[in-house]
Formats: structure tokens, C-alpha cells, sequence
């Protein structure tokens, strides 16, 4: 699915419009309809809903809303707010439409809206992608009011005043919303952490804009679905042999943290690998016999440390590095040697992130290779330096990829994939129980598991963290959030990838 800017969405609203012959003032009742279907499953008829409209056509929008909740029998109250002598053409159909039981409250100041219930529902109609700068004066004042009411705020398209797509200005107002109902389409100011508090719980509803325009608009930023991942997907072949599905080196684990390579291991196993080998440092030998026994161990010379690399490296088809290794200096000039003789893809994370970073010599070793890396926003920063807010990360996501050639994994609650192209493709599953030690080791494990069984490095970092939410989407509905563990992640793999090879409907 792709992501648009605003002034696309403007695009697509017209194109739409043009094509498709359809009258703005139906496609406005589309998306009415679409919102009020959510919000009737969401809240009982009865409740008292008090929509705020601005002068666009997410006013519009609202008054559409407004005459179609009154049906069906809410108690509605819209409020017009500002000046709408200069109000858009559909906003002005949709408020001629109203019925005469409902008479709108004009608010020319903040002190026109009263006191709500408790338990009152609040529709924030005042801006949509039509926003232009940053809101204040009545407009901003209101937000703040409606912020502070304590009533369960839903947004119509976007919370009111967050910019869809570029950094909203520090003096402009935001509606706080608990729901936002989007149409057609995410907006990327929904998928960064910063906006938490704005966005609240989004959803988006269909409501027919041209697919073809859709299709054909250039963007690099994606989010990826269910469908594309059961498309990518490859089923194993009847006369395949472990020999047809790669053989993995995981080099992870040191003195202490010989777990983080069990869990990666573990996870590669379930995520389909052929043959898997593991280095460790000696202290590791006898844990990860006997906790992944269908892996073959290997020990580094060092009890404690990663400090060499194996024999025959030219048998490995991909190797994932980093969980739980430290930042020994001997470990680092190991990761030295690997990247100057290894010609296999590689899965760089944690403490191999946090070597490379730490040294200009190795970031030299990386240009030209075919690299993933898996970083938390903590370790990209190491990487790349301090980020300025979450617009800034994303550009230096793109910049650092290009400049290297690589793909870099941002893991966060949507992990967002950037490739050497520029693309960026947003995972849309996983869950807060994911925020536990452990669970990145996971990750490294089912990626370096893909890259191995040939799936090109872009299509691997896709489907891994869309399998590794899947896989904690699933462990949430008998483990919870709270007591959901790395452990548990691997032990609902199996079940996610069941539930992505169930034929296609
Ligand atoms: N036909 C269409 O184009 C459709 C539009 N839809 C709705 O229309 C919305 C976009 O409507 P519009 O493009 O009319 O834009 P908006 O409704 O977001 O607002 C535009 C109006 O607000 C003013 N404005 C912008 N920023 C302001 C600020 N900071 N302070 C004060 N005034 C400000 C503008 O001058 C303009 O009058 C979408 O978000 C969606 O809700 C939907 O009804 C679907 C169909
Ligand atoms: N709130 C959240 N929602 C969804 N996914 C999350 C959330 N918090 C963490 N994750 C995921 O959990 C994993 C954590 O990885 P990482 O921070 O490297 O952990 P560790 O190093 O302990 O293994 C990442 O894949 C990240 O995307
Ligand atoms: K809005």
C-alpha cells in the first residue's frame, strides 16, 4: 500500500472526481458513510456526539457526518467554528442538508463551546489535508479546549492541526484524538512515534478513489500488507533438500549473552533455513548444544569473546553478526576481516552496529555489499548521529542506504525498511509485547533465515518484520502483552507462517 503526501491526496480527490464522474459532493458522502460505519460499530446510538467543523472540507466532512449520526439517533450537536463566510462549496451543500432538528453553534470564541459530559463523544471536523500552516488564534484555541474537555476525541482524517506529511511547527495547536478514521489511505504522520499522542488508535476506511491513479503516483513510501507478504512468499518445492534453503553462519553471543544466540538461532530454524551453523565463544558450547540441538556449534578460540572467524567460509550463504557479541577490540577487528573477505549477504545488528559505528575505518569497509542493518533508534544514531525529530530520521534512514548501498531495518512499533533505492516500506504489524530484551535477536535470526533461502534482501527485510509482528500479533491472543517474552515470539512462528501460506481468499 502506498503512502501519499497531501497535496496527492488532493490529486487523487480530483482525479477521482474527474474521471470516475462523480460529483465532489458524492465522494464527500462516501467518506461520510465510511466514518459513520467505524463510529457506529465503535459507539451506541444514544451517545451525545458533538462534532466540531472548520471552513474546508473536513468541515464538510463533519456536517455529512453530523445529518447522518442525527439518523441514526445520536445526540447530535455541530458547532461551525471561525469564519465561513469564504466555507468550501461542499461544506456549504452538507450544511443546507442539515436537518432542522439540528441547529449548529457558531463559535467565534472559545468560551461559545460548553461544558461536556463525561462521557461525550467529540468529532474533530476542523482541518484535513488542507491545512496550510500552523493553527492558532480561535482555531487554536478551541483544540486546546477540546483537548482538555476530557471527552473521547475521534478525528476525521487527521487529527486537526498535525501537518500529513512534514514537521508540524512548534507554536500550532494539535487536537489530541483517541481514534483517527483516515480515508483511502495512512498518512505518514500516523506511523512516527512522535505523533503517539495526536494520532491515537488510526484506522483506515475505503472510500473508492481511483485505484489507477493510485498505481500510477510516484512515492517511495510504502506500507506493507498481508497480500504482499503471502505474494513474496515462495512455497518449498516437492524434490528440495536442506541443501535447496542456504546454510546460515550466526556469528552472536559472548560471556553473559549466550542467549541472544540461542534465540537468534532458534528463530532462524523456524524461519525456514536449511542448515545452520552457530559460532560462539567456547562458554557458549555445551547452551547451544542443548538448546538448539538441530544447529552445529562451532567455538571461537576465545572463552569469551567473538574473536575469529570460522574455517571455509565460502560455504555459507549468509551470515547474521551481532546479538550479545560486546565491543571487545578483538571482536572488532574480526568484524574488520569479515567485511573485507566475506562475499555472502550479511545481517549486521546490535553490538557489530555499534562496532561499526564506533570506527570511520570499518563504515569505509561497507560501500558496495550486500548489507542489512537492524538497528534500534538508539544504534542508528550511533550510525548516522543525532536526529532532530522523527521527519529527520527518516531522511538520514534514506540518505545513509544510498550513500552505502544498503538496507537498514529501523526497528520501532513501525519498523521501517529503507532500501538503496530511496523506498521506505513501513511494517504494519507487532505489538507492545514486543518491547522486551530479546526480541531483536528474533528478528536477526528469521531475516538472516530468509536472505539465505535466496529472497532478495529488500523482499527479506520485508517479510522478517512483518512475520515478526505477525508472530507477536498472534502470541498477544493467549500471552498478553505484559508476559509476552522473546521465547514466545519464536514459539508463535510457526503459526504465523501458516497463517501468511494459507491459500489467498
Ligand atoms: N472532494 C474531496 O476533495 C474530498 C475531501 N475530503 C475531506 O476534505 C479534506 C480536505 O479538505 P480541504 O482541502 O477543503 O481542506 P481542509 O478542510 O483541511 O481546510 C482547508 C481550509 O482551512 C483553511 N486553513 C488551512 N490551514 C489553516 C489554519 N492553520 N488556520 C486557519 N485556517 C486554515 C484553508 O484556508 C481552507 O479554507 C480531507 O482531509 C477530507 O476530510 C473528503 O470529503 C473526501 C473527498
Ligand atoms: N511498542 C512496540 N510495538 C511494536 N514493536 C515493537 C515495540 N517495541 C519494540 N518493538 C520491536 O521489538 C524489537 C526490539 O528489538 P531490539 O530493541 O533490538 O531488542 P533486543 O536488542 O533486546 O533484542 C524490534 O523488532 C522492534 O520493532
Ligand atoms: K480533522
Amino acid at each position: 500500500m502506498k503512502i501519499l503526501t497531501a497535496a496527492q491526496t488532493r490529486e487523487a480527490d480530483a482525479y477521482t472526481i474527474r474521471e470516475e464522474g462523480i460529483s465532489s459532493t458524492d465522494l464527500m458522502e462516501r467518506a461520510a458513510k465510511a466514518f459513520t460505519g467505524w463510529f457506529e460499530n465503535k459507539f451506541q446510538p444514544g451517545a451525545e456526539v458533538h462534532i466540531f467543523c472548520g471552513p474546508g472540507n473536513n468541515g464538510g466532512d463533519g456536517l455529512a457526518v453530523a445529518r447522518l449520526l442525527h439518523e441514526r439517533k445520536y445526540k447530535v450537536q455541530p458547532y461551525l467554528v471561525g469564519d465561513i463566510s469564504k466555507a468550501s462549496d461542499d461544506f456549504n451543500v452538507n450544511l443546507k442538508r442539515l436537518p432542522q432538528a439540528l441547529s449548529p453553534i457558531h463559535v467565534e470564541q472559545e468560551s461559545a463551546i460548553p461544558e461536556f459530559n463525561s462521557d461525550a463523544c467529540v468529532i474533530d471536523a476542523l482541518f484535513g489535508t488542507g491545512l496550510n500552516r500552523a493553527v492558532t488564534g480561535l482555531y487554536g484555541q478551541v483544540i486546546e479546549k477540546l483537548n482538555s474537555s476530557g471527552a473521547t476525541i475521534t478525528a476525521i482524517d487527521i487529527p486537526s492541526g498535525l501537518y500529513a506529511d512534514s514537521q508540524t511547527p512548534d507554536e500550532g495547536a494539535v487536537i489530541r484524538a483517541s481514534y483517527t478514521i483516515s480515508f483511502e489511505l495512512p498518512k505518514l504522520a500516523f506511523l512516527l512515534p512522535q505523533h503517539e499522542p495526536y494520532v491515537g488508535e488510526w484506522h483506515v476506511v475505503p472510500i473508492g478513489l481511483s485505484q489507477q491513479f493510485i498505481a500510477e503516483v510516484k512515492s517511495d513510501l510504502y506500507c506493507t500488507q498481508q497480500e504482499d507478504v503471502q505474494q513474496l512468499l515462495k512455497p518449498r518445492r516437492k524434490f528440495s533438500h536442506k541443501g535447496t534453503y542456504g546454510h546460515a553462519l550466526l556469528l552472536c553471543g559472548g560471556y553473559g549473552k549466550i542467549g541472544a544466540a540461542v534465540l537468534a538461532a532458534r528463530a532462524c530454524l523456524r524461519s525456514g533455513i536449511g542448515l545452520l551453523t552457530v559460532q560462539v565463544p567456547q562458554a557458549g558450547y555445551p547452551i547451544l548444544q542443548t538448546a538448539v540441538p538441530e544447529a552445529m556449534t562451532l567455538t571461537d578460540k576465545n572463552r569469551k569473546h567473538l574473536s575469529e572467524l570460522p574455517q571455509e567460509m565460502e560455504k555459507y550463504s549468509v551470515i547474521g553478526i551481532g546479538p550479545g557479541i560486546g565491543t571487545e577490540r578483538v571482536t572488532k577487528t574480526t568484524i574488520g576481516q569479515l567485511l573485507a573477505t566475506a562475499s555472502f549477504p550479511i545481517v549486521i545488528d546490535a553490538d557489530a552496529i555499534n562496532l561499526i559505528a564506533s570506527s570511520e575505518k570499518l563504515k569505509g569497509q561497507l560501500y558496495k555489499r550486500k548489507l542489512i542493518f537492524t538497528p534500534h533508534p538508539k544504534e542508528f544514531e550511533r550510525l548516522v548521529g543525532k536526529v532532530k525529530n522523527d521527519y529527520d530520521r527518516l531522511q538520514h534512514l534514506r540518505e545513509f542506504c544510498l550513500e552505502y548501498g544498503c538496507y537498514v531495518i529501523l526497528k520501532g512499533s513501525h519498523t521501517a525498511v529503507g532500501t538503496p533505492e530511496g523506498k521506505v516500506y513501513f511494517n504494519t504489524t507487532g505489538n507492545p509485547g514486543l518491547a522486551t530484551g530479546g526480541t531483536g535477536d528474533v528478528l536477526t535470526g528469521i531475516i538472516t533465515a530468509l536472505v539465505g533461502q535466496q529472497y532478495t534482501l529488500e523482499e527479506a527485510c520485508r517479510i522478517g518484520v512483518f512475520v515478526h509482528g505477525l508472530a507477536a500479533d498472534l502470541a498477544l491472543q493467549t500471552i498478553g502483552e505484559i508476559s509476552m517474552t522473546a521465547s514466545d515470539v519464536i514459539d508463535s512462528l510457526p503459526s504465523a507462517f501458516l497463517h501468511l501460506t494459507q491459500p489467498l481468499p
